[in-house]
């Protein structure tokens, strides 16, 4: 059989030295492996940062007619990787088209990765990001799972830190609005040959944004989704790659096509329940036998998305739910418990979980042409628990409650 290599005459040496292995799928994916094999390239410097400002500034939309991710800011963060040179310098410049050639990487093996993170306007105007650390991590666990490089974490926080502050100007001064940052990932080799690429672009673009429930919370209906699977054991499903949102639309479309804002994921035989859409997933139910109030969600066995929401929805339900009795675990729950939950009183209610909404509360999910309503009364568009967790994370995150989670950014 022609190996990888040979198939793709154009690469370099030095690239083959790092095609993959025939094996790879097979081998346990090691971070620390490729960061060593990288260690001879220049890391990322936040200090080389060379900034071009626009000098064609745009205006925004009144804040309330912000739609999610139409409007960008002036400006873009970039970075370009090479194998040979590693991180060359970080440059901001005017928000502007990429220029690619058609038979770069990224357009036809799916080389990218990205993440979804805000920056928060605080009272006294100083812009504060929300664990950017998160982000970083889980970036250089995407990045690394698809052979794109990986950095400096704080070197990378640092310049988001910059380029949001440069970009203050286009955050409104209210809570609810924040700036929504995308750092992105991709791989830029021009090759057609299967491997890893020999060089790339991270650019981060921002986007200002409204709150997601403008007019106060609105609770969601799902689709149990049990005919498509999203993500399994072993595979990509706990990394944000883009590869893993484009199979997920069809679904998604079907759900909505008979009036489901969101399809709610499932998986095997046991029908697991896992996350929803864009967001990861909690139930708050009552035990059977002892009455115990119980908030679960799915626990990270590679088929979720490890969600920055999710970690602190878990954190402040220990520090804060926990003392008042209740219990909060990650484990695997069927969507049959919450139906026989439902059908016996004890579901208290459920909530969906993201950088987006930060909790979006659920009324009822449709699972085999039953209904489980997840304790809403009809006049309520949310439970209390997801009620309280929206007030604790804003809190944190435009700067009310000062927590080591909430990151204020410097010029
Ligand atoms: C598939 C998926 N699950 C969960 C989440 C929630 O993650 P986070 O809380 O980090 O926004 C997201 C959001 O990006 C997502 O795309």
């Amino acid at each position: 059989m022609r190996s990888v290599l040979r198939s793709t005459a154009l690469w370099s040496a030095t690239r083959a030295s790092r095609a993959l292995p025939t094996c790879y799928a097979a081998r346990p994916y090691s971070i620390k492996a490729q960061a060593a094999s990288a260690s001879k390239q220049a890391p990322l410097d936040a200090s080389k940062l060379q900034v071009t400002q626009t000098t064609k500034p745009k205006t925004f939309s009144k804040p309330e007619d912000l739609v999610f991710g139409r409007e960008f800011t002036d400006h873009m963060l970039t970075i370009e990787w090479t194998e040979n040179e590693g991180w060359l310098e970080p440059k901001i410049v005017p928000y502007q088209n990429l220029s690619l050639d058609p038979a770069t990487c990224v357009f036809h093996y799916a080389f990218e990765c990205f993440e979804g993170m805000k920056a928060y306007k605080d009272k006294e105007g100083s812009v504060r990001l929300f664990r950017p650390d998160k982000n970083m991590a889980r970036l250089n666990k995407s990045s690394a799972r698809i052979a794109l490089p990986t950095f400096e974490p704080s070197a990378l926080t640092e310049l988001i830190s910059k380029f949001a502050n440069l970009e203050k100007g286009s955050i409104p001064n209210q809570r609810g609005y924040s700036l929504y940052l995308r750092p992105t990932m991709i791989g830029t080799q021009k090759t057609l040959g299967v491997g890893p690429p020999g060089s790339a672009l991270l650019y981060v673009i921002a986007s200002p944004v409204g709150p997601y429930y403008p007019t106060g919370f609105k609770a969601v209906s799902l689709e149990a989704t049990d005919y498509a699977v999203r993500a399994w054991p072993g595979g990509v499903g706990d990394k944000k790659l883009g590869a893993n949102y484009a199979p997920c639309i069809v679904p998604q479309l079907e759900a909505a096509g008979r009036g489901f804002q969101q399809n709610l994921w499932l998986f095997g035989e046991e029908q697991y329940v896992t996350e929803v859409g864009t967001m990861n997933m909690f139930a708050a139910i009552k035990d059977k036998a002892t009455g115990q109030k119980e908030l679960i969600t799915a626990p990270l066995d590679g088929t979720i998305l490890e969600g920055v929401t999710r970690d602190s929805v878990l954190a402040l339900a220990r520090e804060r739910l926990v003392p008042e009795g209740w219990k909060v675990s990650e484990r695997k729950y069927t969507i049959k418990e919450l139906a026989d939950a439902d059908k016996e009183g004890r579901l208290i209610e459920a909530f969906g979980a993201g950088t987006a909404a930060i909790v979006s509360p659920i009324r009822k999910i449709s699972w085999k042409g039953e209904m489980i309503n997840c304790g809403l009364k009809e006049t309520e568009e949310s439970g209390e628990i997801a009620l309280r967790m929206k007030t604790w994370m804003e809190n944190i995150q435009y700067g009310d409650e000062e927590h080591e989670w909430s990151y204020r950014t410097q010029a």
